[in-house]
């Protein structure tokens, strides 16, 4: 089977002599890549059909770039494309008769999270949350009342939860539902200034409901935080309902798109069965009754963070494949003076740069669907009415999102930093790439937080692998470790052995971190105040339990992969296996000194070995990220179009400079020429 049989877009300009060698040096085929990291020629046919379709409407074409757009004008061309956007997904989930949760995610990945709108889509909060806390926490009765009307966007929604006061700290939100057993309704308000809404995405103009989040009082007492369906705007006007003071929070670092907004709400009524009540309940005398667990009203949270993983995996691939298509274009400076300049990725320390991110986007996307299998294992277990493996879903999903999200928006600032001068241009697009990460790192849970959530969880589990009961498959690993002393970890270099050295790395940090804790509480710290104490050791035990399940599932998922590769593509995958897990290893080289029984001349091995992955990989870097196949259009980058041809490009984008549309700008009468003639 062809590519050009399922679509293949090829160049319509000449490509660039050197990126045109490089693809000539491939040594695997690139279909077989594409298949794999796509998920089969079904999928590859209707991603290209799509992006085909996308491409070709005009709605999509900027005559001038966004960037030179003012904050009112960005937003309603985002506005304008979204309705495009969307108009396609109501017409595909509407086809599908019912919300299946699967084909849901698919939807919203290839339609949202290709990045088909760079500065961020303003209706996708209504996918990414709005819908997905109506699925967690309305009732089937209720569920019938907004889904369908949310698929079908004849309602759009934002889920506004976080305060002018409190983001992290849910529990200290202040905005009030106040149940009046009068009317059978809900009264709710935004009693303080640090109480208005601010933040949820869309809310500020774009949406005419949203999800609020707000303390439930009945009978005068207070029931904690609970989700709540309120009607912000009208549906033929999109006048704010009564007794709402709504608007845009101001310009931001990216994300120009998604129109942020704030909420205030003055005695806004609601009927009672506004509340979202899938899991507790408020019933008609005002009684209350409790969910199977208080956690379940952070539901969204986790399904979002899972899904965050993924997104993260293909903005840094995406980034990966501007860079390293550029680095063969550019040539800079002589290895052998004799000859001509080289291609900066002939440079090792441009390969250090970029390999690594390569094999690092590739690791994200593996992990990302192994996390997958555990949100519906999980998910159909929450159905069935067991909530064991949550715990487990939650910490890992906290700490996966921390090291996609950091790790991504690193990666892409080494990108640009790769890019050298041209990088830093807006047409180089590493600006939208960044901000979308660098803000991922903040919403839904910052990161610290995050990984102060997933120690949490693992201080407890090695607590009850002291007391020698059985752990939860993620964690299984501390039972091998737990005793007074630090174990040396016998080290050797073949992958599964480091991947193995991580989980040492883990359960000694984290047996330490116990122990400190334990000090710090006999010294007399209250426990909250120990672990406060402790939470430098706490972070990093975190972060490297969530890079060792990185390694982990990239490893298992490169395996199977393998079993039915090629034998050329087994070496990429190999190869690129071996890098991420190198790389991970040596950002954590005191760690392994410490507590396996890594030598100094261990470590130069490992360093080695390290080098001999980026020269084996040097060949196939082109293939590896053309085979990611994102479609100029997607990639919207001048320096990393699949035809190379980065200078022409670069003097196009900027002949698009609002600047350049006139000979002599109005400031040279108004000020240079005053300044010019002007006598002291
Ligand atoms: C594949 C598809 C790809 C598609 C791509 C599409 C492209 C789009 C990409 C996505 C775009 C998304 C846009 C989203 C925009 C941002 C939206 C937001 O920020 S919205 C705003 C987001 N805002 C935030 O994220 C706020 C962050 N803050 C929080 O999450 C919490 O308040 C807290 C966890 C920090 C503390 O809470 P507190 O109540 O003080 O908790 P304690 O510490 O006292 O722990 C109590 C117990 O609860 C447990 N537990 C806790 N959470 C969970 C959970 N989720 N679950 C289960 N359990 C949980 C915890 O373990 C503990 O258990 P135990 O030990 O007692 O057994
Ligand atoms: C682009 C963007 C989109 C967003 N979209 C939405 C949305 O759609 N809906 C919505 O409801 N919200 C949204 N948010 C808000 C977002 O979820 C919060 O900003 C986020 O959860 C962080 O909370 P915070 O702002 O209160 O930070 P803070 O908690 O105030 O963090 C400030 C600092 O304090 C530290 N800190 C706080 N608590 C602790 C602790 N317990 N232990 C250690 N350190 C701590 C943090 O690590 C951080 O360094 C969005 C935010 C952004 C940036």
């Amino acid at each position: 089977m062809s590519l050009i049989s399922i679509g293949k877009r090829m160049p319509a300009q000449v490509v660039n002599k050197d990126l045109q060698n490089e693809r000539n040096k491939c040594t695997f085929n690139q279909e077989e890549f594409t298949l794999w990291w796509v998920g089969g020629e079904e999928q590859l046919k209707e991603k290209r059909s799509r992006e085909s379709y996308f491409e070709s409407q005009p709605e999509f074409q900027d005559k001038v770039p966004l960037h030179f757009a003012s904050h009112q004008e960005l937003y309603e061309e985002t506005v304008r494309k979204a309705t495009v956007i969307f108009t396609k997904v109501k017409k595909l989930l509407t086809e599908q008769g019912k919300y299946d949760e699967k084909k849901y995610v698919h939807f919203m990945e290839a339609l949202l999270g290709t990045g088909f709108i760079k500065e961020g889509n303003p209706l996708g909060i209504h996918f990414s949350m709005f819908i997905p806390a109506i699925v967690g926490h309305a009732s089937p009765e209720q569920q019938d009342q907004y889904l369908k009307k949310a698929l079908n966007c004849e309602i759009i929604g934002s889920y506004a939860q976080t305060e002018l006061g409190h983001g992290t700290f849910l529990r200290g939100l202040e905005t009030t539902a106040t149940f009046d057993p009068q009317t059978d309704e809900f009264v709710i308000n935004s009693p303080t200034l640090t109480s208005y809404k601010w933040w949820p995405g869309a809310l500020a103009q774009t949406v005419n409901h949203c999800v609020v989040m707000a303390q439930l009082y009945s009978n005068g007492k207070c029931y904690g935080i609970h989700p709540f369906m309120v009607q912000v705007r009208d549906s033929d006007t999109h006048m704010p309902m009564p007794g709402i003071d709504i608007g845009d929070i101001g310009d931001k670092m990216g994300y120009k798109g998604v129109n942020n907004g704030y909420l205030g709400l003055k005695n806004v009524r609601i009927p009672r069965t506004g509340m979202m009540m899938k899991n507790a309940k408020l019933m008609r005398d005002g009684t209350y009754v409790k969910p199977s667990s208080s956690v379940l009203a952070y539901g969204t949270m986790v399904f979002v963070r899972v899904i965050i993983v993924r997104n993260m995996a293909q903005s840094l691939a995406k980034a990966a494949t501007i860079a390293v298509r550029y680095s063969s274009v550019r040539r800079q400076s002589h290895i052998n003076p004799e000859l001509p300049e080289v291609q900066v990725i002939d440079h090792v320390t441009q390969q250090a740069k970029l390999f690594p991110l390569v094999a690092k986007a590739i690791a994200l996307k593996l992990t990302s669907d192994n996390l997958w299998q555990m949100y519906e294992r999980t998910t159909s277990d929450l159905n069935s009415g067991s909530l064991d493996r949550l715990p487990e879903l939650h910490a890992i999903a906290c700490c996966l999102k921390v090291v996609s999200t950091s790790d991504t928006a690193t990666g892409v600032e080494v990108c640009r930093l790769a890019c050298g001068g041209h990088g830093y241009l807006t047409c180089a697009n590493f600006l939208n790439y960044y901000s979308l990460a660098s803000a991922a790192s903040t919403y839904e849970g910052e990161n610290t937080v995050l990984l102060l959530q997933t120690a949490r969880f693992l201080v407890k589990m090695w607590n009850q692998a002291v007391q020698g009961k059985q752990l939860m498959p993620t964690v299984g690993y501390l039972q091998n470790y737990v005793g007074k002393q630090v174990q040396q970890f016998p080290w050797s270099d073949s992958v599964p052995v480091i991947i193995s050295a991580f989980q040492a790395v883990v359960a000694n940090k984290l047996r330490i971190a116990c122990q400190s804790i334990e000090k710090r509480k006999a010294k007399g710290a209250t426990p909250e105040e120990a672990t406060n104490m402790t939470g430098l050791e706490l972070i990093q035990v975190a972060e490297v339990h969530g890079r060792w399940f990185v390694l982990q599932s990239a490893y298992e998922m490169f395996e199977k992969a393998c079993q039915k590769a090629s034998a050329p593509l087994v070496s990429v995958m190999q190869n690129l296996c071996k890098l991420v897990v190198y790389d991970e290893a040596l950002r954590i080289r005191g760690d392994l000194l410490r507590f396996t029984t890594m030598t100094e001349t261990d470590l130069v091995k490992l360093e080695q070995n390290y080098e001999a992955c980026l020269q084996a990989l040097r060949p196939n870097a082109v293939g590896i990220v053309d085979a990611f196949d994102y479609p100029d259009f997607v990639l919207g980058s001048a320096l990393g179009a699949y035809d190379g041809n980065v200078y022409e490009r670069l003097f196009a984008e900027a002949m698009k400079s609002p600047l350049n549309q006139e000979p002599v700008n109005k400031t040279f009468e108004l000020y240079l020429k005053p300044l010019m003639k002007s006598r002291l």
